[in-house]
């Protein structure tokens, strides 16, 4: 159940956005991806499940190489985007859960309890009906987690999903990763901010200039990382 890149190398043209990665992220851990804007972050984040395809090296997710089966990465790397509003595929939080379960072809009684065991994890029980559209932003953000959670990933990752939140909104969602992250769910969470989740992670990882620069405990990240315009807890 590992994340597994080597030598990966992602270009946009003339742009390296990613210069041979190598990480192995493990079943389990809570990973901080941290990085100033432009680092690579988003690129090596969308290679996890196929989204991307690398121009040189390799990324194997649970011991397969995507490029092999990009269906199998889908299904094991549970991915919330940027802005989850882009995410949304239905108008109910419901109806928008249940679809990645819908698309596998399972079973009625097992999509209404996928989603409802994924709206328990996020805190949003009872809300199936709820029109996304009038829920908070920090609500999306955990309806957008639920989504993803539908689909029995084993990484979930999730690219700055802080952005634009207020504090107990923040909260929610900190609250959320914490017990899925308890559960034993292995979770990547990409960010250029270490203050919200510097106490939870594992380990951190700094892209600069699409290169890793620090990979340490939170502790002894902090001591390095503003040099890499990330921000660090005071
Ligand atoms: N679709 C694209 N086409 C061309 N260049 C791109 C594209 N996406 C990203 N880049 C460039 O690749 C580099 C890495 O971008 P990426 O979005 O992965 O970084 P990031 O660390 O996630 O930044 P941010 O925090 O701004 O999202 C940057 O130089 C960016 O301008």
């Amino acid at each position: 159940m590992t994340i597994s890149t080597d030598s990966l190398t992602h270009r946009y043209g003339d742009t390296v956005a990613i210069d041979e990665v190598s990480l192995e992220i493990e079943a389990g851990e809570f990973v901080v991806l941290a990085g100033a804007n432009g680092s690579g972050k988003t690129t090596l984040v969308r290679h996890f499940n196929g989204l991307l395809e690398p121009d040189t090296g390799d990324i194997a997710v649970n011991g397969q190489p995507v490029s092999e089966n990009p269906v199998a990465a889908r299904t094991a790397v549970g991915m919330v985007f940027q802005d989850p509003r882009d995410q949304f595929v239905a108008a109910t939080v419901g109806a928008d859960v249940a679809f990645g379960p819908e698309n596998l072809g399972l079973p009625r009684a097992e999509i209404d309890d996928r989603v409802a065991d994924a709206l328990d994890a996020v805190n949003l029980r009872g809300r199936r009906n709820e029109r996304i559209d009038e829920l908070s932003g920090g609500e999306q953000e955990r309806v957008a987690i639920a989504g993803a959670l539908a689909m029995h990933p084993d990484h979930l990752v999730l690219d700055e999903p802080f952005t634009g939140l207020d504090a107990p909104a923040r909260n929610a969602v900190m609250d959320r990763l914490t017990a899925l992250h308890g559960n034993g769910t292995s979770i990547v969470v990409v960010t250029h901010d270490l203050r919200d989740v510097q106490t939870l992670a594992d380990r951190v990882v700094v892209l600069s200039d699409g290169r890793v620069v620090v990979d340490e405990t939170p502790e002894q990240a902090v001591e390095q990382v503003e040099q890499y315009d990330v921000r660090a807890p005071e």
